[in-house]
């Protein structure tokens, strides 16, 4: 363990900067001003103040140019040499007709060159990945959604079949649900169709993304979602659904299949169910790893049927699964198109010349216009309301993997790439005024779709003016107007919004966020921050059933004893939760299930409550 005086002795050229000198003058005093501290305490101090030094010198061997960074001069202004930019840097698919323009980043050839060394380290280790390296270290875990749209990459065999089985299991059941073959017992429609998802996070985002983005007018099956343990939201659903819930195919995703809020929504519609006189084994299906709660629970009811998740995928990454496949497959989507889009991304993505590597020159833009720590946000705005979700999807993708506290060598550096936007123009009528003219911290990724309706379809309303042109006139002008006030975009343009595109898009960023995670050193495939909410949830509701059995005590007497806050909190033997006790009192009086007997929940030194019905059987309990 490094000594105070040893991680203080820092050489001249890479003293630590100010904030990092206070921590160490702080673990001073602390160790001075207590020296009976038990030295772990002490030590976990010293340990902690030696990631933080360490992360600065580490920082401090940030390429050159950055520091120089804020030093240049507004970007680029002069017409000819922006052109030239454009089309030095311009990135090409021909075969996807996809574009990445990034002449509006104004990244140097200098920082370009400086960043070379950390590419070779990412692309090595994108390549090792590929061919199932342990990539996720922190839980030990191969990372393979690439495999998914190209299982010959998977590193086994067994795996390769798994990929391959899996998904001719999701194309003959989608064939059979919707061909009416697989229908449910009662339904006056005589087929399924209606799809009820449950699910959240990674087994939520990726299906609603490609449901808003492929999803035909008038898919086989039309799909809604319960991706929340929202009581009125559930409601919500079913209530629309009326008596399609028996035509309903309930599909429930959870690759744990322990989240708590989608093991809540399937209780609920279990609960439905019920009322209805309906049988959920027969409309259910369970995507899940096997083995796990859920998948024990649809085998063991006899679901309709059940699909693999696999550890090596990770949520955020599982669009190319059963998790994103089945639901897309049921709504007519073609899925092996998605797959081929994602796949023909990936082979480009697998160039080591960064200016010829789509995700690379995505990687290289978020690190200059970020500084490498996310000093930047990143504004995503399709021009297109059929990407409208395309923005909360990478919120989970970008933020969930680039978003770590430690790097890989247990640098404390809170790393971050923070996501927001919905869509363009309707986004111009709401926060461009800031993006414009306010604080300038963001960048902005605009995604261009060229072709604005089919073929034949298209309208002028005003003589040689379309809606679409209006639509393009606007993106550009934005583009134009943000950079006019040194404001820097990314732009990426497609032909048209369809499965093949989208299939591509979704790989394009998976594959920028795992380079990106590369030359900021982090493991992108973990998320140890969830976990802290989920605990602190379960410790909330466990003080909450404390709190109930005091309650019912006091309802049991006679005659009713109705209690302050201090006394609910010192029977649960939780002074110190006083404040969460009176949290959990209001709730429970906003529905009804705690009764005010004096004063007030906006004063809550007044407060008096009790419950209604004396539970005897829960005071024996
Ligand atoms: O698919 P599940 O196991 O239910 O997990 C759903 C979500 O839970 C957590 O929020 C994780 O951080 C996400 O990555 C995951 O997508």
């Amino acid at each position: 363990m490094a000594s105070i005086s040893g991680i203080c002795s820092s050489s001249p050229s890479l003293k630590p900067q100010k904030p990092l000198l206070r921590s160490i003058h702080s673990l001073r005093r602390d160790s001075l001003a207590f020296p009976t501290r038990s030295p772990p305490k002490l030590a976990d101090r010293i340990q902690s103040v030696a990631r933080e030094i360490s992360a600065e010198l580490s920082s401090s061997s940030k390429p050159e140019i950055l520091k120089k960074k804020e030093k240049i001069e507004a970007l680029e202004k002069d017409p000819r040499a922006l052109w030239r930019r454009y089309v030095d840097w311009l990135y090409q698919h021909k075969d996807l007709g996809l574009l990445i323009d990034v002449s509006r980043v104004g990244f140097s050839d200098e920082f370009v060159a400086e960043m070379e060394p950390r590419f070779r380290g990412a692309f090595k280790a994108m390549e090792e990945l590929e061919k199932g390296a342990i990539a996720n270290p922190d839980e030990g875990r191969m990372v393979g959604h690439y495999w998914l749209r190209s299982p010959k990459l998977a590193p086994k065999s067994s795996l390769r079949s798994q990929i391959e089985n899996t998904l001719d299991a999701v194309c003959s059941f989608a064939n059979d649900v919707v061909s009416g073959k697989i229908k449910p017992p009662t339904s006056p429609e005589g087929r399924f169709t209606q799809i009820l998802s449950v699910g959240i996070g990674g087994s939520a985002l990726g299906p609603q993304f490609v449901a808003e983005a492929l999803a035909p007018d008038n898919p086989p099956l039309k799909i809604r979602f319960i991706d929340n343990t929202d009581p009125a939201g559930i409601d919500h659903q079913i209530a629309q659904l009326g008596d399609e819930l028996a035509s309903t195919l309930v599909i429930v995703i959870s690759k744990s299949g322990g989240t708590p809020e989608t093991r809540n929504g399937l209780l609920e519609v279990q609960k439905a169910f019920r009322e209805a006189g309906l049988e959920f084994a027969k409309q259910g299906v369970a995507i899940t790893q096997e083995n796990s709660l859920l998948d024990n629970t649809a085998r063991i009811e006899g679901w309709l049927a059940r699909f693999p998740m696999f550890d090596w995928v990770g949520g955020r990454t599982s669009e190319m699964s059963a998790v994103g496949l089945l639901p897309a497959a049921l709504q007519g989507i073609d899925i092996r198109e998605m797959l081929a889009g994602a796949s023909i991304m990936d082979e480009a993505n697998r160039t080591t010349v960064v200016r010829n590597n789509p995700a690379a020159l995505l990687a290289l833009c978020w690190y200059w216009a970020s500084d490498g720590i996310g000093s930047k946000d990143m504004v995503v705005l399709p021009y297109k309301d059929s990407l409208l979700l395309f923005s909360r999807y990478l919120q989970q993708l970008v933020m969930e993997s680039i978003g770590k506290e430690f790097d890989l060598d247990g640098n404390r550096v809170n790393q971050g790439l923070t996501v927001y936007g919905n869509k363009g123009s309707t986004d111009q009528h709401a926060y461009i005024q800031q993006l414009r003219e306010g604080v300038h911290n963001f960048f902005v990724t605009f995604i261009e779709v060229l072709r604005d309706r089919p073929p034949g379809h298209d309208w002028e309303l005003e003589p040689g003016v379309t809606c679409g042109d209006y639509l393009f006139g606007m993106l550009q002008g934005t583009r134009s107007a943000l950079y006019s006030n040194n404001r820097e975009s990314i732009t990426v343009t497609v032909q048209e919004v369809t499965p093949r595109s989208v299939g591509a898009l979704i790989a394009l960023y998976e594959r920028a966020v795992g380079i990106y995670a590369s030359l900021v050193n982090i493991n992108a495939y973990h998320q140890p921050g969830v976990e802290a909410g989920k605990k602190a949830a379960g410790e909330v509701l466990a003080l909450q059933k404390r709190v109930l059995t005091v309650l019912n005590e006091a309802s049991c007497k006679e005659p009713v004893e109705p209690l302050t806050l201090e006394e609910v909190a010192e029977r649960c033997h939780a002074p110190e939760d006083i404040e969460m006790i009176y949290k959990v009192v209001a709730h429970m009086a906003a529905n009804d299930r705690a009764i005010i007997a004096e004063g007030s929940c906006g004063s809550p030194r007044s407060l008096k409550v009790f419950i209604g019905e004396c539970n005897v059987d829960e005071l024996y309990a």
